[in-house]
């Protein structure tokens, strides 16, 4: 669980966040939406641990970051998977080279318990014979579940994903989504998702954060956002005529 009380983040005197308070659970797939510059990567960088917030603090398991000793943090940093826009594999690396990466990195395991990990985890995606394929030989669908594999193969209690669906057709958005989620839930995993993407808010959005200008707007699930008067969370996620028919049906149906 994430809890974040009260965070600010100004750069150069102008203030990026201006106080947002909220919870992410675990098992959760938490996100994060709001208009271009209302500040969503400010936001997940802070709680990344790679922006220091100005003031306000971030609880991990109900434990203040600003009290973690160094090497609290560089624990905390490896119980931490991230899912990049654009996937971020290196290139010169295999499928398997690209996951066996954090395990090398990190880990003093040997290469027998590596590769079973490795194994285990590309499994779990849905990738089994694409072991020793490079990345410019796969699909964007399938580089994005070779991120998913390499940000969970070291077990993270926090996942975070940036736009884990950009560049990607809908159905496989849908599907990358659905495995985000499912995995949340299998690995009981902290996940907070910064999305553009409506299907998504659609799909899984557990729990929502819109953000606005900096400030924590609204906040709730995805049915929540069917019913609510807020007008600049609906403004945004209704933008489309087919989410505002899609809205106007879910409302008649229960009317
Ligand atoms: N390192 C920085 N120095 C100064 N200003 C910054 C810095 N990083 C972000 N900002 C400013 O903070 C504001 C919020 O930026 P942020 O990147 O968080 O927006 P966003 O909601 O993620 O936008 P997008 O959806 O386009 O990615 C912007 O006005 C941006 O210019």
């Amino acid at each position: 669980m994430i809890e974040v009380i009260d965070l600010k983040k100004s750069f150069n005197g102008t203030e990026v966040l201006k106080g947002i308070s909220t919870v992410f659970e675990k098992g959760k797939t938490n996100l994060i939406i709001g208009q271009s510059g209302s500040g969503k990567t400010v936001f997940m960088k802070c709680l990344l641990g790679l922006i220091t917030p100005s003031s306000g603090s971030i609880r991990y398991e109900g434990r203040d970051y600003a009290e973690f000793s160094l090497e609290e943090k560089r624990d905390l940093r490896q119980e931490m998977g991230m899912v990049f826009q654009g996937s971020a594999l290196f290139d010169s690396k295999t499928v398997e080279g690209n996951v066996m990466f954090p395990l090398e990195m990190f880990t003093k395991q040997s290469q027998e318990e590596m590769q079973e990990r490795v194994d285990f985890v590309l499994k779990r995606v849905n990738l089994v014979d694409a072991h020793t394929k490079y990345p410019a030989e796969i699909s964007g669908g399938m580089q994005k579940r070779v991120a998913i594999a390499r940000a969970i193969v070291m077990k993270p209690k926090y996942l975070f994903c940036d736009e884990p669906n950009s560049g990607l057709d809908p159905k496989t958005a849908i599907l990358i989504d659905n495995l985000i989620q499912e995995i949340t839930e299998e690995y009981q995993i902290t996940t907070v998702v910064n999305t553009h993407d409506m299907n998504s808010v659609m799909e899984i959005g557990e729990k929502i954060v819109f953000l606005k200008d900096g400030l924590k707007e609204w906040e709730g699930s995805s049915k929540d956002i069917f019913k609510t008067d807020n007008k600049a969370v609906s403004n945004f996620v209704y933008s489309s005529e087919l989410f505002k028919k899609v809205r106007q049906m879910y409302l008649e149906e229960r009317a």
